[in-house]
């Protein structure tokens, strides 16, 4: 049993461990956290500014952003921490005195920095790229949609990876003691390695391995803990509703659209916006898209353009608030030119629902509706919710306004956007494939409320494959085929009396 108490005097000597444990909290834990902490702090920073950077659309930011990320991320830790603490030991003790502490903590923030610089990055390209365009179709410059949209929604996804980047900085911290602590300033391994000199066995160093677990395990448990937050926050708020409640709850909803056709005199009129588009081209590369698109719409007037799968329609109404670019001809709204407008001030006369939705998740359904109202036309906050539960109202969710995106069915999620869209106050609305993306049963509420909408006056331009509702509700039809309109004209030319061999082709698939 000799080596039994061998191994206890070696690793359990109490007294020894009694002995360094004041000096392990009042100096190695105090030091360790303080260069854990400043490290991380700097190192978010450093990390957001590298994360931005590389995803910059200009390649001078980019390309120093990858070389710095591949060198620091690159190099082992320990030798960083001593390029940096002894190449710049002199500078170090004439800026800083005798302290090793902020060239420790400078070269943990420099490592820290690249990785936390991929981590946001990967966090902020997985935001969808519906959350952007939604951005710029409600008028936000692309930096406004990064601070207020896209980076907010990628740090919170990353939550959890950068306090494992905080355990990482708490470990490394241990090797700072290569840069020759003072007695003052040793932290946690420097206390336990220096007392187990003394005492000649490494119990003490086994009671610095306990300190780290007491900081990384409740951390780790804390990662978790966000995590399943993240996750399962989204089911919390999930409501599982019947689609058939949804349509009788809609079908009920005091205000929500009128279902006569005609209006109550006291209804709104919107005041719709003309388009006339000329000679339109667009095209994505090589790939031509748009071939010359001439079409006019009449100011309060529905024109639902159809065609098959890739002729281009989404791409015309993306040129139509310029969320791309035309390459050629021109498009007036109003009679004034949009290439000649900033696109920003264009996406506030001429708003845009996807098919997607593109809600911003982190926001409730009033938040969705109010953010362009206050962050773009400088509203204050209470008049902008005035005017978002007045728009919600409109679309049959006044009861759901704080309902985050999560909570709400695919219709009411539409219907959300519809309400953005709206509270814009826009001379003319596109709608892109809007209720592609819905249950059957919530489709007909999204077509109803879109009808109303053309009924008080909006100009309406809608990418759609519901022929009935075309029919019913367009004033016009557009068939479009290889990014050409082929035809243009009323609902019954284009369903009842189709001219061209591609439209008769087209409906005999369809209808
Ligand atoms: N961002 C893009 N980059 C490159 N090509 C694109 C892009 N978006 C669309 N395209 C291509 O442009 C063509 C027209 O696409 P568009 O989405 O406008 O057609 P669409 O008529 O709306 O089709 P669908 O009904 O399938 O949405 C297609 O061939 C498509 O693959």
């Amino acid at each position: 049993m000799n080596w039994l108490e061998n191994l206890r005097r070696s690793f359990l000597d109490w007294q020894a461990m009694a002995d360094v444990l004041p000096s392990m909290i009042t100096i190695g834990l105090k030091n360790t956290l303080i260069l854990a902490a400043a490290s991380t702090v700097l190192g978010v920073i450093l990390g957001m500014v590298l994360a931005v950077m590389s995803i910059s659309p200009s390649r001078w930011l980019r390309i120093p952003a990858r070389i710095y990320t591949d060198i620091f991320r690159g190099l082992p830790a320990i030798v960083t921490i001593l390029l940096i603490g002894q190449g710049f030991a002199r500078i170090g003790r004439e800026l800083f005195g005798p302290s090793p502490y902020p060239l420790g903590i400078l070269a943990l923030s420099l490592i820290a920095g690249a990785y936390i610089g991929e981590i946001f990055r990967s966090g902020i390209q997985s935001v969808e790229r519906g959350q952007m365009e939604a951005c710029r179709a409600l008028s936000m410059s692309y930096g406004q949609g990064m601070r207020l949209i896209i980076i907010p929604q990628g740090i919170r996804r990353v939550l959890p990876a950068l306090v494992n980047q905080f355990i990482g900085n708490v470990k490394d911290s241990s090797l700072v003691y290569f840069l020759g602590l003072l007695a003052s300033e040793r932290e946690i391994f420097r206390v336990g390695q220096d007392q187990a000199v003394v005492t000649g066995n490494l119990s003490p160093l086994l009671l610095a391995g306990v300190f780290y677990l007491v900081i990384t395990v409740p951390l780790t448990h804390v990662v978790n803990s966000i995590d399943n937050t993240l996750r399962l926050g989204k089911h919390k708020a999930g409501i599982v509703t019947s689609g058939l409640a949804e349509v009788s709850e809609l079908e009920s909803a005091v205000g929500a659209y009128p279902v006569a056709e005609t209006l109550a005199p006291a209804e709104v009129r919107f005041k719709g916006g003309s388009l006339a588009v000329s000679k339109l081209d667009m095209a994505y590369g090589e790939l031509q898209v748009l071939k010359g698109v001439d079409l006019t719409v009449k100011p309060g007037t529905v024109t639902c353009v159809i065609g098959p799968s890739g002729s281009g329609k989404s791409t015309l109404l993306r040129c139509l608030n310029r969320l791309v670019e035309p390459k050629g001809g021109d498009v007036l709204l109003d009679s004034d030119s949009i290439l000649a407008m900033k696109p920003e001030k264009l996406r506030r006369r001429v708003g845009m629902v996807f098919q997607h939705f593109n809600l911003f998740p982190d926001h409730t359904a009033l938040e969705n509706v109010m953010l362009s109202l206050t962050k773009i036309k400088g509203m204050p906050k209470h008049e902008a919710a005035r005017i978002a539960e007045a728009r919600l109202a409109d679309v049959g969710l006044a009861a759901r306004a704080h309902h985050r995106p999560g909570g709400l069915s695919g219709g009411q999620q539409q219907r959300v956007a519809i309400a953005r869209a709206l509270a814009m106050d826009p001379e003319v609305i596109l709608f892109d494939e809007v209720t592609s993306a819905l249950d059957p049963e919530l489709v007909k509420g999204v077509l109803n409320l879109m009808a109303d909408l053309g009924r008080r006056g909006m100009t309406m331009v809608i990418v759609t494959h519901e022929m009935g509702f075309a029919r019913k509700v367009a004033d016009q039809v557009v068939f479009m085929d290889e990014g050409r309109v082929i035809e243009a004209g009323t609902p019954v030319a284009i369903f009842d009396n189709p001219q061209s061999e591609r439209l008769k082709h087209f409906l005999a698939e369809v209808l």
